[in-house]
């Protein structure tokens, strides 16, 4: 099926900044994804990082209505199947591999695969790919290294992640090779842990404005 390029964008291009989420519990992953929803913020990443993510996963893609959620931390073809199963619309992974290209080419759903060097993106490019995580961002050369390199790799397009906040995001998102950024900021654990739904809504509404520069 390909790369999924338009796909992929139409879920990256709905918001500034797509949240990163790690969920202890369906309980909570529900009220989260509805807060985000109603901040803006529809695309939501969620983490294969806890053992709750993949009926986290469903449960919002079923009952959340308007997010578009996708899965997070996937590092092989096995996780890449499950989240897809889970009703996942899009894949994000922090590295590439052969096997998550290999999965990726014969899924419906696109991957946002990620990449932290030149060599790197120049790999993912050979295989058709122009939209890539910069992972992780602020680590690996942040919003300079992608300034650096729209030159030399035009025409590939970045959704840095890793390190990014609200003081730093317009630093990436005034980038024009970057389409959005990826941060768990908007939903910090204090706040989930407390359910205060609306604070969290409240950060969404402040990441959904950082476009406006
Ligand atoms: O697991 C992944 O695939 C990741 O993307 C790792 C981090 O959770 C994100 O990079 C969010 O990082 P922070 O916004 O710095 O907290």
């Amino acid at each position: 099926m390909g790369v999924k390029t338009e796909k992929l964008l139409s879920i990256l291009t709905l918001q500034p900044v797509i949240p990163v989420l790690a969920v202890d519990s369906v309980a909570t992953a529900i009220p989260l994804a509805r807060a985000l929803v109603a901040g803006g913020l529809k695309a939501i990443e969620i983490t294969l990082r806890t053992e709750a993510a993949l009926d986290a996963i469903r449960a919002v893609a079923d009952e959340v209505e308007g997010a578009e959620v996708g899965s997070g931390t996937i590092l092989n073809a096995a996780q890449f199947e499950k989240a897809m199963r889970a009703g996942s619309k899009f894949i994000v992974t922090p590295g590439t591999t052969q096997e998550l290209l290999d999965v990726s080419r014969k899924a419906p759903v696109p991957l946002l695969p990620g990449a932290a060097t030149v060599s790197e993106v120049m790999s993912l490019r050979e295989e058709g790919y122009s939209v890539m995580k910069f992972f992780p961002a602020e680590q690996s050369g942040g919003a300079a290294f992608l300034k650096s390199v729209s030159s030399p790799l035009a025409g590939t397009s970045f959704c840095p992640t890793g390190g990014i906040t609200p003081a730093n995001a317009k630093s990436y998102l005034s980038l024009p090779n970057v389409v959005c950024v990826g941060g768990s900021w908007v939903a910090p654990k204090e706040l989930v842990t407390a359910g205060d739904w609306k604070a969290i809504t409240r950060l969404a509404e402040e990441a959904c404005a950082l476009t406006a520069s």
